[in-house]
């Protein structure tokens, strides 16, 4: 690998990415349910059970909008090698992230996606890379959503001169997931107590990445034990928002952003709080133990909430 003085970001901005697919069945969604917390402290949970079971005869379980970030799972293994980008796996964070739903998810599809570049930075003490995936439906062709994930590659900063860092992003600025938090009262709060088990459940919808199970990795990155993968607190944060905003209707959900502020220990209690601004909901997650904001961002809504 070359070294950060001979990593050109000019050339990597030509880099293509290989296409990737994806398939999955109503057991993977189901089994991403759990892991984000569904029917968590309640087993036959009014809003939830829908999507883990045929509940009231109903032809296929529902898909959660936030099932949308697993089917990039693939492009990970290709898209954060940059060719000439050094980084250690163990000091990468995830960052941020961005998704756009276009249609709500089946409960069983065959996924072809396209992958491409969509922002590096320089930031010197780190590196910033943001990888774009179009998830399209092989049969039908139709795209059914857009991720856009954003990694944090400690010790991989310093390629471009200090005085003048390399940034290059290639999406508009209201599509960013850092917000305003409003000084008002939140229109909602919620409470959930993630287990003590939650990233050994959850990495088995397919991120794999010690840093969630393995002490020694997680040392070697700065940590006491291992921590909560950022999806699954975004999904427990879009659970939360489907609950108490859209009345249990997770199709309501147009898009959502979330900023990864600070890591979260499983078996921590996260506090969402809510704010509705326009179709947009406001939100911010802290974990309850620590008093500590891990994340916020927004979620776009489908239809009007003036009658909330
Ligand atoms: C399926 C797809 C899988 C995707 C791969 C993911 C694999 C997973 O297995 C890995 C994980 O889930 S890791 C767990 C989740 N993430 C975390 O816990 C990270 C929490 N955040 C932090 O620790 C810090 O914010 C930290 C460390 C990120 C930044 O804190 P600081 O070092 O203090 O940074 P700071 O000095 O405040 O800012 C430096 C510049 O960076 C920008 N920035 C800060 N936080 C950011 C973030 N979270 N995302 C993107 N950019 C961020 C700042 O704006 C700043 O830039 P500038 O100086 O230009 O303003």
């Amino acid at each position: 690998m070359a070294s950060a003085s001979e990593f050109d970001p000019a050339l990597a901005l030509s880099h293509k990415f290989p296409d990737t697919t994806y398939s999955y069945t109503e057991r993977d969604a189901a089994l991403y349910a759990l892991g984000v917390g569904v029917c968590l402290s309640d087993a036959v949970d009014g809003v939830e059970l829908k999507y883990v079971y045929h509940e009231n005869g109903q032809g296929s379980i529902k898909v959660l909008p936030t099932f949308a970030t697993l089917l990039v799972l693939r492009s990970g293994a290709s898209g954060y090698n940059l060719p000439g980008l050094e980084y250690d796996p163990r000091l990468l964070l995830h960052g941020q992230q961005y998704i756009e739903l276009y249609k709500p998810l089946p409960s069983s599809c065959h996924i072809h996606n396209i992958v491409s570049l969509a922002g590096l930075h320089d930031k010197g003490k780190a590196a910033i890379l943001e990888i774009e995936t179009k998830s399209y439906e092989k049969e039908s062709g139709d795209l059914l959503c857009m991720n856009r994930t954003t990694v944090f590659l400690r010790g991989a900063g310093g390629f471009s001169k200090s005085s003048k860092p390399f940034s290059y992003t290639n999406y508009p600025m209201n599509q960013n997931p850092a917000v305003k938090i409003p000084e008002s009262k939140p229109f909602s709060v919620f409470e959930d107590r993630t287990q003590p088990s939650q990233a050994l459940l959850y990495r088995l919808s397919g991120d794999y990445n010690p840093l969630h199970s393995d002490p020694m990795v997680a040392k070697v990155a700065g940590f006491s034990q291992p921590i909560l993968h950022g999806l699954c607190t975004l999904g427990f944060a879009v659970r939360a928002i489907i609950k108490c905003i859209c009345r249990g209707d997770p199709d309501l959900i147009k898009s959502v952003a979330g900023r990864f502020l600070l890591h979260v220990y499983p078996g921590e209690t996260l506090v969402t709080e809510m704010w509705l601004e326009g179709s947009r909901v406001i939100y911010r997650t802290k974990v309850k133990e620590r008093k500590r904001t891990v994340l916020s961002g927004y979620v776009g809504l489908r239809g009007l909430t003036s009658s909330l």
